[in-house]
């Protein structure tokens, strides 16, 4: 049985904290921010796309908006952590149950699914970013160090009549295509 964490490379000398367990029945390994970080109020991100679409009229380019939007939109908060473990495992990843109630904060995706195959991918060495958006009406300053998440462990099955699957996981977040 082999599951762990690691710090990525880019990150060895950042001095950042394996994710660990705060309690002795804790299911979830807590997660820090590997960097400072600001998530943007969501109201203050529609608050700009309603002065753009006034300004520019309803039809205006989507691209342009988008590409200011992106400037205030960093959702992937970055852990500078990757996880090994089973073929038959992955890692879930859940919000804290504080981050909404204290600081507004969601997890978009519901759920994180870090695949075993992640691990070391030839795209970013697998590392796990944890997607959060700010609900409420501030923006929010993550600091480094700061518990932003937590990964469980997990066992999954598969379908007993599949066909041999050959492509290998080179990124994440839309990699495999639509
Ligand atoms: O919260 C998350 C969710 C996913 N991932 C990474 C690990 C995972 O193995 C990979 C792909 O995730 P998923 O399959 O959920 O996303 P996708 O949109 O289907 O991307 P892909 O096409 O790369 O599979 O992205 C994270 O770092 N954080
Ligand atoms: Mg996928």
């Amino acid at each position: 049985m082999a599951r762990g964490f690691k710090i990525v490379s880019k990150y060895a000398q950042a001095g950042l904290t394996i994710p660990y367990r705060t309690t002795k029945q804790a299911a979830g390994y807590d997660f820090e921010a590997a960097a400072d970080f600001t998530l943007p109020s969501i109201w203050k991100l529609n608050f700009i796309k309603v002065l753009w679409q006034l300004r520019h009229g309803e039809t205006s380019s989507a691209t342009d908006l988008d590409a200011a939007a992106k400037t205030l939109k960093p959702f992937l908060v970055p852990t500078g952590i990757k996880a090994f473990m089973n073929e038959n495992e992955y890692l879930l990843i859940a919000n804290r149950s504080s981050n909404p109630l204290k600081r507004g904060l969601i997890l978009p995706n519901g759920i994180g699914v870090i695949d075993a195959d992640y691990y070391d991918n030839p795209n970013n060495e697998g590392e796990i970013f944890i997607q959060l958006i700010n609900m409420g009406i501030r923006d929010v300053q993550i600091k480094k160090g700061e518990r932003i998440g937590q990964g469980i462990f997990t066992s999954y099955l598969t379908a007993s009549a599949e066909d041999e699957i050959k492509t290998t996981r080179s990124g994440g977040f839309g990699s495999s295509g639509k």
